[in-house]
């Protein structure tokens, strides 16, 4: 199934580019089809692999001609950049001279694979090229098979695949950023400093622009009625059918009225189809006579500050905030939209990444506490056990957290988390079965609303993530795969009970590596760098750090296997002992992408 493009601008397409060597009156035409024959071994390889976010599959171009010198290089990127290219492969069997045909666009991620053949020394162009992109300031991914093929192999060994295919991904995800909006919907949420724009951050490190309504922008449109009245109908009898509303645990003379809940829940549902239409725009909302609300802010992301102003005296965004990130809706199923409670845009950032680089929905939550095997037998008298045995995270946060992120969607009878085209009616059912919504804590949001409570399904892989701000520095990444686990329902009880269990929770549980942060799971906890995460299906790890690499942004702490870290060759003259610090160095000398 492919969903409609939602934003403004085609998708970014990958542009594959053969390079060869240019002597005529023999090597060059000896060449030609073994060169083309990659490039189109690659292009099939990646559409069969990857896919948009809207469920299309990612689509390639190719070099009219091989490049076998500086005015087919040049011809290539005419082609690149009238077709939209955002990220680009080299592909050769043999010699080929670097400065001459190498991708000279710097915004432009760009890998290359040297064919490891001995007929021809692809092999030698890739260093030399390499050393070329090194020497000129323009990073660029090396791809070297480990076993030599035969010049007739076309195949693409499992090694080089798997790298094409992470730096393929990565750039994309650049590529896909790139020109968009974040969306903030309100301004700083409870001091929390995630909510601070930072326009610098997201023009330079992620090519992106900021866009800014107040919060009266919700009231006017729920008070003018400027949205789509036949949505809201359908989507008010839809919620009717399919969502559970649990049980009030405010004091009594805390809880709202039946009245007032009834209330409540209208404006929630008007609230997630106006910020939605505050994404993207409705067309919609010209038939209505809006024709600039109609526009939207092309925004990729957006952020509700709700705490405090507006949940003081208005019901909380968590319905909006829970709905929009999920998979599915009254409409059907259908791509997530990152929306970050209390406006946090790094974790906004966080979750964009996770999404693009996974095209699955994201659970957005506050790395709540760490409870430690002893505390967790002296609060419950049990011990903890299995992998959970050496302690747990608690993620948990009102709002944010994809429906998804229950674990009711499943393959093989494991819980995952799917992306949207996969994703069945079935499995929509069983998530909305799973979730009960809650009568907000009035203590905390004294206007009332409905908090998504669902409890994650253990054995699920994910990856926990978040981007900081340094003062001096800037953006650094951290990372932590991990599990999600099932405790027994009376432990659950007993700890979800002492916080505000009218919230979806998260059991997790990083893989320790015995080493530096990842020496035991409170160290993990311990070196978290704010008060939110984003979790995203899968070890995803790996995809994040090259990802990271290409936005100049450097990874403080990662528990993933050194052979899967795949980075611009230029990282490795930085230092091949200390990467860390090979990272750091090299992402302060190239500095932000875009600037
Ligand atoms: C209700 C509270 O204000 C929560 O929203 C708060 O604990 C947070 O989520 C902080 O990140
Ligand atoms: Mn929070």
């Amino acid at each position: 199934m492919t969903a409609k493009q939602r934003l403004i601008g085609d998708m970014p397409k990958i542009g594959i580019r053969p390079t060869i060597d240019g002597r005529r009156k023999g090597v060059r035409e000896s060449l030609e089809e073994k060169t083309m024959n990659m490039a189109k071994a690659v292009a099939q390889m990646l559409s069969e692999n990857l896919h948009y976010n809207n469920g299309g599959p990612v689509e390639t171009v190719i070099a009219d001609t091989c490049i076998g010198g500086v005015a087919e290089a040049a011809q290539t990127k005419a082609k690149f950049d009238k077709e939209n290219v955002g990220v680009t492969i080299t592909v050769t069997p043999c010699w080929c001279y670097g400065s001459e045909t190498m991708d000279m666009d710097p915004r432009r991620p760009n890998a290359i694979w040297g064919f490891n053949g001995t007929e021809r020394p692809g092999a030698v162009y890739l260093a030399a090229v390499l050393a070329a992109h090194n020497q000129k300031g323009i990073p660029a991914f090396g791809i070297y098979g480990r076993d030599v093929q035969d010049i007739d192999d076309n195949m693409i060994p499992e090694d080089v695949q798997e790298k094409i295919l992470r730096f393929a991904k990565a750039g994309i995800a650049v590529a896909m950023l790139k020109d968009k909006s974040y969306l903030s919907i309100g301004s700083v949420s409870m001091g929390i400093a995630g909510s601070m724009v930072d326009e610098d951050f997201f023009q330079d490190y992620l090519g992106m622009r900021n866009e800014y309504v107040d919060m009266t922008e919700l009231t006017r449109r729920i008070n003018e009625e400027i949205y789509d009245k036949e949505e809201f109908e359908k989507a008010y009898a839809w919620v009717k059918q399919n969502c559970i509303f649990g049980s009030d645990t405010n004091a009594e003379e805390n809880q709202r009225t039946a009245e007032q809940k009834e209330e409540d829940l209208k404006m929630n549902i008007k609230m997630t189809i106006i910020t939605r239409d505050l994404m993207e725009g409705n067309p919609k909302l010209a038939e209505l006579g809006y024709e600039e609300e109609a526009m939207g802010h092309n925004a990729i992301a957006s952020g509700f500050q709700g705490q405090r102003q507006w949940t003081d005296h208005f019901p909380n965004g968590d319905f909006m905030e829970a709905i929009l990130n999920s998979s599915f809706d009254w409409n059907g199923i259908r791509a997530p939209y990152m929306v970050a409670t209390e406006n946090d845009t790094l974790n906004a950032a966080t979750m964009l990444f996770g999404h693009l680089l996974t095209n699955t929905a994201q659970v957005f939550a506050d790395v709540r506490t760490y409870w430690s095997p002893d505390a967790v037998q002296r609060v419950t008298n049990h011990p903890l056990e299995g992998r959970a045995s050496d302690g747990i995270i608690h993620l948990l946060n009102s709002g944010s957290a994809a429906l998804d992120g229950a674990g009711e969607q499943e393959v093989d009878g494991k819980p995952v988390m799917k992306s949207f085209w996969e994703i069945t009616e079935k499995e929509v059912n069983k998530s909305l079965q799973a979730t009960q919504w809650r009568p907000a804590n009035t203590e905390y949001f004294r206007g009332g609303g409905f908090s998504s409570n669902f409890k994650s399904k253990g054995d699920m892989p994910v990856t926990i993530a978040r981007v900081n701000l340094l003062k001096g520095l800037g953006p650094v990444l951290q990372i932590a795969e991990g599990y999600t686990v099932d405790l027994p329902d009376d432990v659950h009880e007993v700890l979800n009970n002492r916080t505000d269990p009218t919230w979806p929770t998260t059991w997790f549980v990083p893989n320790l590596t015995g080493e530096g942060a990842f020496r035991d799971v409170y160290t993990v906890m311990n070196n978290w760098g704010a008060n939110h995460c984003s979790m995203s299906y899968g070890h995803i790890g790996a995809d994040l750090i090259t990802l990271a690499s290409m936005l100049r942004i450097p990874v403080n702490m990662h528990n993933v296997v050194e052979e899967k870290i795949f980075r611009p060759s230029a990282w490795n003259m930085f230092g091949t002992n200390d990467i860390e610090g090979a990272d750091y160095r090299a992402c302060q000398t190239y500095g932000p992408l875009y600037r």
